[in-house]
């Protein structure tokens, strides 16, 4: 008895969901320079690399929603300002990107270990898959989904929930590792277990009132809490 317990316990909670930009990519700069291009294209004034931080998290959309914030637009505007910034992001995605220290390693002691590792963002899917072609083909994520024509992007959890049917697991077998406010009311509308990166764009009083678990400095510290599992 006491044997099948113990196997029981390993094999639970073996799924992980990581949200993509200020997890798993420090892609700011990257996203910074084309929206700045697109600001620029349509007449109005850059704004600086860090602020991108705040604006970043809910999508091209709201990213331009939330640098208008002040001096609110048109949707036609926004939509240009999104076109721009995508044609521009298209090349530039790569120009600055990196890993965040650590996560290599974070995501190789996982896939031994035996999880399951899938990516939610809130990027378009186009530019989600392009970033993990680019950087994360060394690892295997079973589902890699952007936001999908059709599906509501988070915190709204019916992506995050998709990808539970797709693995055949119920959400509180699955930790949510994310990076702001967005990710962390995703993992907790879905019933997951919310893990909050404190290496990313926010910061830890944003992570803890919104839900957040767990708080991890560095990818290491999931390794130790994971390591449990
Ligand atoms: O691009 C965004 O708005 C956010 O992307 P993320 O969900 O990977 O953080």
């Amino acid at each position: 008895m006491k044997i099948r317990a113990l196997h029981v316990k390993i094999n639970m909670k073996k799924v992980i969901v990581f949200d993509l930009d200020g997890t798993l990519l420090d892609t700011l700069e990257d996203i910074a320079i084309s929206a700045n291009f697109a600001l620029k294209s349509l007449g109005f004034q850059a704004e600086e690399h860090d602020k991108y931080r705040y604006f970043v998290g809910e999508g091209v959309f709201k990213l331009f929603e939330n640098i208008f914030a002040s001096n609110p637009q048109e949707k036609e505007t926004i939509q240009k300002a999104v076109g721009l910034f995508e044609s521009h992001y298209t090349k530039q995605f790569h120009q600055n990107t990196t890993l965040y220290e650590g996560v290599s390693k974070m995501l190789t002691f996982l896939h031994a270990r035996g999880f399951k590792m899938a990516i939610l963002s809130n990027k378009p899917d186009s530019f989600t898959k392009m970033c993990a072609v680019k950087y994360l083909r060394q690892w295997d994520f079973e589902v890699v989904f952007g936001v999908r024509e059709g599906v509501p992007r988070k915190p709204d959890p019916s992506a995050a929930l998709e990808i539970c049917e797709l693995l055949h697991v119920k959400p509180e077998a699955c930790y949510y590792l994310g990076d702001t406010m967005i990710d962390m009311q995703t993992a907790n509308r879905a019933g997951m277990i919310a893990l909050g990166a404190l290496w990313g764009f926010r910061d830890e009083a944003e992570l803890r009132e919104h839900g957040a678990k767990y708080l991890l400095k560095t990818p290491s510290e999931v390794i130790k809490l994971l390591t449990e599992v």
